[in-house]
């Protein structure tokens, strides 16, 4: 399609319904190559949708996703080469170790294994799970959980990188660990698109931001476009709106 060919992620039109329901009402959206690219929602506004039609693991009723150019449903193969995934809720086969499920994830793609035990190895000492290298990943931390995900995205050296929720019951620890390693990545050439509802992660970390609510684009450029002399949070309560307290609420909890 037609100007998508420059964006590393091209989203056009994409929507989905869940039983009538719609959650993604068409959302538009380039994340330039290069760029930090926030994907900011309150719960329920259709970041995991989005993100998971764009990949390839969820069919849009309608619209289309493109990778560097490469269409995710029309050419998957090609497509999905260019980028690694680090979905929510991680979806791992769990009853591996760390260095089996990197193993596992490199033969799926076809690497050379010696490639693959090289940056196994690597990815499991910068990310500081090399300790744990007989526990299985069903037995690991939430954190740590979030860490092999991450390292099961980078393992093929992708060149965009989308990631649901990265930060999200991880501790400050390995939160700034995980943000060295992005930074180094876009710093590198590659490009991450990643979600969140945390004002402050997205605030420090990215060059553009898009703010979707209700299954639509509401707010789109970057960080300077869309949060001008304010805070990233103000325009994001202004946008997604919510109610504002009287104060008369709850009366009965003061004493
Ligand atoms: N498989 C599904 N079946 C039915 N409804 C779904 C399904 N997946 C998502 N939804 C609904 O679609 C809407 C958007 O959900 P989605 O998970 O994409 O939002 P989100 O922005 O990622 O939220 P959160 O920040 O809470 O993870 C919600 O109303 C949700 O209940």
């Amino acid at each position: 399609m037609t100007g998508t060919e420059h964006a590393a992620l091209a989203l056009r039109g994409l929507v989905k319904q869940f039983d009538g329901k719609v959650a993604v009402a068409g959302v538009d959206l380039d994340v330039p190559a290069g760029s930090f690219f926030g994907l900011l929602g309150p719960n329920g506004a259709g970041k995991t949708t989005t993100l998971s039609m764009a990949v390839g693991l969820l069919r849009p009723d309608a619209g289309g996703a493109w990778v560097l150019g490469h269409d995710v449903w029309g050419d998957p193969v090609q497509a999905k080469r260019l980028f690694g995934v680090m979905p929510d809720g991680v979806r791992l086969f769990d009853r591996l170790t760390g260095a089996e499920l990197l193993a596992y994830h490199g033969l799926l793609r076809g690497m050379d294994p010696t490639v693959v035990d090289q940056r196994a190895t690597e990815l499991l000492d910068v990310l500081a799970l090399a300790d744990a290298d007989r526990t299985l990943v069903v037995d690991y931390s939430a954190g740590m959980k979030k860490k092999i995900g991450l390292a099961c995205a980078l393992l093929h050296g992708p060149r965009l990188l989308v990631l649901d929720e990265p930060f999200e019951a991880v501790d400050p620890v390995s939160a700034a660990l995980i943000r060295d390693i992005l930074h180094r990545y876009v710093g590198g050439g590659g490009t991450v698109v990643f979600s969140s509802h945390v004002m402050e992660v997205v605030e420090r970390l990215c060059t553009h931001v898009a703010i979707l609510a209700e299954g639509t684009i509401k707010r789109v450029g970057t960080l300077h476009d869309v949060r001008g002399d304010r805070s990233l949070e103000d325009v994001f309560v202004e946008v997604v709106g919510g109610r504002t307290a009287t104060g008369e609420e709850l009366a009965w909890l003061s004493r």
